[in-house]
């Protein structure tokens, strides 16, 4: 966190040349999301790396590529750790998942954002809702609240145990899974007096794996609910587009077409 700050407060000039980057660069600066695209506004500031299988990062702060290298590989571990329990979640082998991704050679981005304190009476948006693109996704705050996930048709406010993670379910997990598990839409609200900053670490397929259901999942007479797509092509399509929910999903989504009478 400490060393987010730093990076946060540096020097503008040295920040411009990361600044709204394309939906690609693998060192990104920039306040709301991809405002270029979104056209609106949003109270957050966020710098975003690819981490593995390299990392990108600045050269200052100092310790940043340190203590970057050192919070990537911990949360890498516990995510892969995790995709085993999610594979025998499923009724699968403990591997399935992973090998069915190629996680191995996983993708993984960190995300360091930050929001300022509310300007005024009731809530700001500080990150509009969206599921997130990857797999899985571990996120830590500062002790300020504000991610909120929907549950039941309503916004629900997620408050941590103190020093845990949340664990977000990202929509490559919804296509693996065959629709079993759903990438979590959320948003981050800004309501309080202090700066909120939140840490994400993310672990997706290497860049070109294409993500598909696990056959095993499709056994059930629904059939497959989602095709085959590129990683990087999801990834750079929800990128680039305006952040609407979990729309990006549908390019994934396999369509069926019923016409009355015809079901049987
Ligand atoms: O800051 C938060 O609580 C949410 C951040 C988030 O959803 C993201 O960076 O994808
Ligand atoms: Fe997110």
């Amino acid at each position: 966190m400490e060393a987010c700050e730093e990076l946060f407060s540096s020097p503008e000039e040295e920040k411009a040349e990361y600044l709204e980057a394309g939906p690609m660069a693998p060192v990104r600066v920039g306040s709301g999301f991809y405002a270029a695209v979104d056209g609106a506004r949003y109270w957050r500031d966020y710098f975003k790396m690819f981490a593995h299988p390299e990392l990108h990062c600045p050269a200052t702060p100092a310790k940043l590529r340190e203590v970057a290298t050192e919070y990537a590989a911990t949360t890498r571990r516990l995510l892969l750790s995790l995709a085993t329990a999610v594979s025998e979640s499923l009724g699968l082998a403990s591997g399935r998942v992973s090998e069915a991704m190629r996680l191995d050679s996983c993708f993984q981005i960190l995300v360091a954002n930050r929001y300022p304190p509310a300007a005024g009476p009731g809530l700001g948006l500080g990150l509009p809702a969206h599921s997130d693109h990857g797999f899985l996704t571990l996120l830590f705050q500062n002790g300020v609240d504000g991610l909120q996930v929907h549950h039941g048709g309503r916004w629900l406010l997620a408050t941590p145990l103190p020093g845990a993670f949340f664990v977000i379910a990202g929509d490559q997990l919804e296509i693996v899974s065959n629709g079993r598990y759903k990438g979590v839409l959320h948003r981050a609200v800004v309501s309080g007096e202090r700066a909120r900053m939140s840490m994400v670490s993310m672990i997706s397929p290497c860049l070109d794996t294409v993500v598909e259901p696990v056959p095993e999942l499709a056994a059930d007479g629904q059939g497959l609910q989602f095709r085959g797509v590129r990683y990087i092509d999801y990834m750079e399509h929800q990128q680039s587009n305006k952040l609407s929910g979990k729309a990006a999903l549908d390019i994934a989504r396999v369509q069926r077409v019923v016409t009355a009478g015809t079901q049987n």
